[in-house]
């Protein structure tokens, strides 16, 4: 028997009770009435959902031999990613060598070598929003995030604000297939007689296949031009994967196809974050002064580094706070089941799709108190330390996933979050605009994947008159 849920309709099962979209309040809607492990169906296709912190570790990690497939997804996979997509390729020998080789860079050790070029970002960025106070955040931190993640994976020079952005184009046509891979979305997906047609018909797969191809042209160029940081030398996700030698059996075009993905996974989700971490300055002056003050007796007025890490412990718990607050993905991105497998007495079937709700997890009451509230405090022990993560329920860090599909990213991003926070908190006031909407107010928007704050002011007032030239080199260059 599938884990309870709610009735449906014949055929259509719940399809029409899923909104079009915010679909993870649905799920955490559901969760409450069916328990943290409920199933439903979508136009015949079973979906299981994990909404506990434990149910998530015992079915996703612990369960992970069995769940650690992703669905089987036509149209996004097959068809939009020509079968090149490490995020949404089954778990086949070609994803764990893939995998493999982007865990090679990222991994929590590796990714220490990218730290200064993430101190450069900080400075770059805090000195952006001084030029161009006029223009909005969202543009600002899509530059930061998109800028560490594109020098992670191509290397070279930083990417500017008011020059070309080449990454811009890679987020726009991930996002639009990512469109596809949601519950009813895709109609080849949900009817397998149409997969026949789409398979016989060169006419209808022609949207598909052009889509499919400008995107292989894209990332391959792309991987083209990053052999001039190869030849230097410089550490990126790109060259290492350049360097997988011939018996792993990937093409050229898997690893341009692996970078160009890697990039568009981590772009959008770290910039969400920096979003949300904004808004929670605005909605919570008292976790600023609290987070100003640490930064005063820990590095007073120069900036920080990573050097200051162990000493800024209010600011290591504001960033695992942000994406437990508001997790950039909070309905993850679906697993499903790669064989039966049986868990306290329900049977999962082979191809069910199994939800990591992360919007549940977040607020699961057995690990946090008045999960809605912003508050760093709660990852913080009575003497101030960071708290060790409660046993099997990695609480410190629900919103990158779970099992073997856990983000890879998740290091390079705690570090990304942790030294913009740390900068933007030393370098800027946050304030309210006046006549613009309250904090409270500010709304959200689903952008499939993750789920952003709308845009939003903010006044940055700089906590230093000459903040500029306390920059550093790479800032001088720019200016
Ligand atoms: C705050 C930032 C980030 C958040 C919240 C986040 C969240 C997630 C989540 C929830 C998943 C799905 C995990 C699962 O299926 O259980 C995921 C997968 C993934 N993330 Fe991240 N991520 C972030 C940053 C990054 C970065 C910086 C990178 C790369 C540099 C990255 C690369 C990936 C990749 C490649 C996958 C797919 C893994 C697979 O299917 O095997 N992410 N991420």
């Amino acid at each position: 028997k599938l884990p309870p849920g709610p009735p449906g309709l014949p055929l259509l099962g719940n399809v029409l009770q899923l909104p079009a979209s915010f679909m993870y309040l649905k799920l955490h809607e559901w969760s409450q009435q069916y328990g943290p492990i409920f199933s439903f169906n979508a136009a015949g296709q079973r979906v299981v959902v994990v909404s506990s912190a434990k149910v998530a570790g015992d079915v996703l990690d612990r369960l992970s031999a069995y769940s650690s497939n992703r669905p089987r997804w036509y149209k996004l996979n097959d068809y939009l990613s020509a079968g090149g997509n490490v995020v949404t390729m089954s778990a086949s020998d070609t994803w764990r060598r893939l995998r493999k080789a982007v865990h090679e860079v990222l991994n929590v050790r590796n990714v220490n070598g990218f730290r200064s070029m993430q101190e450069e970002e900080a400075a770059i960025t805090i000195h952006y929003l001084l030029k161009y106070p006029q223009v909005n955040l969202v543009k600002h931190f899509h530059r930061t995030s998109a800028s560490i993640i594109w020098r992670g994976v191509y290397g070279g020079n930083p990417l500017s604000l008011d020059g070309p952005d080449p990454s811009q184009r890679v987020q726009d046509m991930s996002a639009e297939a990512f469109k596809a891979g949601l519950p009813g979305n895709s109609l080849m997906d949900m009817f397998p007689p149409l997969r026949h047609l789409y398979a016989n018909s060169k006419w209808l797969r022609k949207p598909l296949d052009d889509y499919a191809t400008e995107s292989t042209n894209m990332f391959v160029d792309l991987y083209a031009g990053a052999k001039d940081a190869w030849a230097l030398g410089e550490p990126c996700i790109s060259n290492n994967l350049n360097k997988l030698s011939e018996d792993y059996g990937i093409s050229q075009t898997s690893k341009a196809w692996t970078s160009g993905v890697v990039f568009s996974a981590g772009q959008d989700t770290t910039a969400t974050a920096l979003r949300f971490f904004a808004l929670a300055m605005l909605l919570h002056p008292e976790v600023m002064l609290k987070a100003q003050t640490e930064l005063d007796v820990v590095v007073g007025d120069r900036m920080p580094t990573f050097e200051d890490k162990e000493k800024l412990l209010y600011i290591t718990a504001i960033a695992e706070e942000v994406t437990r607050w508001h997790p950039p993905a909070p309905g993850g991105v679906p697993h499903a089941a790669s064989e039966d497998f049986v868990y306290e007495g329900y049977v999962i079937p082979r191809g069910t799709w199994i939800i990591d709700n992360i919007w549940s997890q977040t607020r699961d009451p057995a690990l946090y108190d008045e999960a809605d509230t912003f508050d760093p405090s709660r990852f913080l022990d009575a003497e101030g330390c960071i708290k060790a993560a409660a046993p099997d329920s990695h609480d410190d860090g629900l919103g990158f996933g779970h099992g073997r599909r856990i983000c890879p990213g998740r290091d390079l991003a705690a570090n990304s979050l942790f030294i913009s926070i740390a900068c933007l908190l030393w370098a800027f006031e946050f304030r309210p605009v006046k006549g613009e909407a309250a904090p409270e107010d500010i709304g959200l928007v689903d952008n499939f994947i993750t789920v952003q704050p709308a845009p939003f002011k903010v006044d940055l007032v700089p906590r230093f008159r000459d903040l500029d030239l306390r920059l550093g080199e790479t800032v001088a260059h720019l200016a």
